[in-house]
């Protein structure tokens, strides 16, 4: 069943729908195309706490291997913060988009950052002290967004809502609801991975490709889309379900590091 969307994909002539057909159009055309990378779930296993993460040595210099042969049409789309997730792949530095979209810093060094108010940085350590007492929830202060992590409480979930939708409304407009896995974040509403995406491609670097965008969470529908309406391809990390957009998909994160281990080789 959960294979059905992907076979439906698969039988359209330019479809990519695994790991083969990925590495095939990118050895044989790397200057036609540009790939959008979400990291936790997609680069990286996820794991029990955001900074239990683990960045397998030789992926930082995988990623700048192929991002050469991309002639730099290769960024990172996260919703870490961005000078987190920057430094998870020293000493490299990748065009890379944080905060869910909200921030960038593009090909050319130029850096957008999400204004953090003095009323979200009450905000935040409110809510710290809110779930002081809650054992395995984990606040992460993002800076201009805020992250409840009930992985390790899983039965919190249901008081964590009310209380992020309550710190929501005394953020105001500007921020947003992001759900993910395991988590519940308030994110700045300024712009989505979509957002990100087009930005990306409208700069020289990226202009006039193809965009590959693979990502393995509700946040990453929002490149999913933008890459599908632009004529790109859309990659699920784990099976494809039917509420996903994604035309395609890969197993792992192991196997994503697969690929481009081989393109980089
Ligand atoms: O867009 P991404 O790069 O996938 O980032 C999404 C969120 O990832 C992190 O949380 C998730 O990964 C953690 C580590 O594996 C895991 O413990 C947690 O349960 C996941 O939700 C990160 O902490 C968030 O800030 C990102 O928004
Ligand atoms: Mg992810």
């Amino acid at each position: 069943m959960s294979y059905q969307k992907q076979s439906l994909s698969a039988s359209k002539p330019d479809a990519v729908s695994g790991e083969d057909s990925i590495l095939a159009v990118l050895s044989a055309e790397p200057e036609n195309w540009a790939l959008f990378m979400d990291i936790d779930g997609t680069l990286l296993e996820l794991a029990e706490t955001p900074d239990d993460i683990v960045v397998p040595p030789s992926l930082p210099a995988n990623l700048d291997v192929l991002a050469t042969r991309l002639a730099g049409a290769l960024a990172l789309v996260t919703g870490r913060g961005l000078d987190y997730a920057d430094q998870l792949f020293s000493p490299f530095h990748f065009p890379i988009a944080g905060l869910h979209g909200a921030e960038r810093r593009d090909p050319d060094g130029r850096l957008r950052k999400a204004e953090v108010t003095a009323e979200f940085e009450r905000l935040k350590a409110d809510l710290a002290a809110e779930t002081a007492g809650w054992a395995g929830v984990l606040i992460e202060d993002k800076g201009a967004a805020v992250a409840a992590h009930y992985r390790l409480a899983p039965d919190r979930e249901l008081e964590l809502e009310p209380l992020m939708e309550r710190a929501l409304s005394r953020a105001g407009p500007n921020w947003t609801i992001q759900h993910g896995k395991m988590v519940i974040e308030i994110r700045p509403a300024s712009a989505d991975k979509g957002n990100a995406v087009e930005a990306f491609l409208a700069h020289p670097v990226f202009a006039g490709r193809r965009a590959i965008a693979i990502g393995d969470d509700v946040t990453d529908e929002a490149m999913f889309r933008t890459v599908n309406r632009l004529g790109g391809h859309s990659i699920r990390v784990g099976p494809l379900s039917p509420a996903s957009e994604a035309r395609g998909s890969i197993p792992s994160a192991e196997a994503l590091r697969g690929i481009i281990e081989t393109l980089a080789s």
